[in-house]
């Protein structure tokens, strides 16, 4: 649904976006993985048309933005960015409604949907439509922010680094929500970070960018195979990147099945459902064992982890 063709973008003779070919599919989370300055919020940029390409095209769903004024186009976009933006001296619920009244809803619907919103995002209406935003926590504010840019049912939502100034178990409250956001709501999503474990927390594909280029692409597994590019392996930590890769892969798909002829191994730890093997290995650590169980009766052993690693 968002696809970019062959896109750059320069800043004097730099080609600070260079040749970019991505598409994101509708109903999809892509994230944008790369280091400081590689470009991915000026690709991202170019969705929304806050930034316009001098080569290539962006299309929306079949259609070329170029074509579509910007004030119509970012009606159909969310875009959440690190520092919020809210309008200070408006109430939470005025600020989620800027898009809707913009869009000439009435009082009934506005207010309604500012509610819904409210509960979407994991925040209390009653406690939080009145309040102003120096009356938030960061977390809560960015929770706001992205009630917000989902105002108006846009199909598609830009983030760029949203979470990125929050602390760490603030931000895996929001990534968690984000996941249970996207799941029930199936927008397109594009979500920029330099955060590798945030990445792979959210992505259902990858996009890895390097000096403007895009240097890799595909769900997660493919772009952390053994034989990724050198500077993938860098990226995630050539340590550790067999260790993000095990969290890439379900423990149900290299697991033994239920045997008859064993018995059951009641004593095993038993992994929950829909488990990764980082998950795995992280139990068999804590439980001092090389086979956990899983719900059903399959089995898993550190030789299995071994070999998908
Ligand atoms: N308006 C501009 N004029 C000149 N150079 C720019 C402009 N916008 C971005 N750049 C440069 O383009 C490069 C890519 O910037 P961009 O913000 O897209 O990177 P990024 O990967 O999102 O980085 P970060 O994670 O630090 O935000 C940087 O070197 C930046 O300095």
């Amino acid at each position: 649904m968002i696809r970019f063709d062959r896109v750059t973008k320069r800043y004097g003779h730099r080609a600070v976006v260079d040749s970019v070919s991505l598409e994101v599919r509708k109903g999809g989370l892509c994230v944008l993985l790369g280091e400081s300055g590689s470009g991915k919020s000026t690709l991202m940029r170019m969705v929304n048309r806050m930034v316009e390409p001098d080569a290539g095209r962006v299309m929306l769903d079949g259609t070329d933005i170029a074509n579509v004024p910007p004030e119509s186009l970012r009606h159909g976009i969310g875009y959440v960015i690190q520092s919020v933006g809210l309008f200070p001296h408006w109430r939470v619920a005025d600020n989620i409604a800027t898009v809707p009244r913009l869009l000439g809803w009435d009082a009934a619907r506005v207010a309604s949907r500012v509610d819904a919103l409210l509960q979407l995002v994991g925040l209390p209406p009653e406690d939080f439509r009145a309040r102003y935003p120096h009356e938030l926590s960061g977390g809560q504010a960015q929770r706001i922010g992205l009630a917000r840019a989902l105002a108006a049912d846009p199909p598609v939502l830009l983030m760029d680094e949203p979470f990125s100034a929050l602390d760490p178990g603030i931000r895996r409250g929001l990534q968690v929500a984000l996941r249970r956001i996207h799941a029930e709501t199936a927008k397109t999503i594009l979500f920029v970070t330099h955060d590798v474990e945030e990445a792979l927390l959210l992505a259902d594909e990858l996009a890895v960018m390097q000096d403007g280029r895009l240097l890799a692409h595909g769900r997660p597994a493919e772009v952390l195979r053994r034989d990724a590019d050198p500077v993938v392996k860098r990226l995630f930590g050539e340590a550790t990147l067999a260790f993000h890769r095990l969290g890439t892969l379900r423990a149900a798909n290299a697991a033994r099945p239920a045997s008859a002829t064993q018995p059951a191994e009641a004593q095993l730890p038993i992994l929950p459902p829909d488990s990764n093997l980082k998950q795995a290995l992280m139990l068999m650590l804590e439980s001092g064992t090389d086979q956990v169980a899983l719900p059903g009766g399959a089995t898993l052993h550190l030789s299995d982890i071994l070999a998908a690693a």
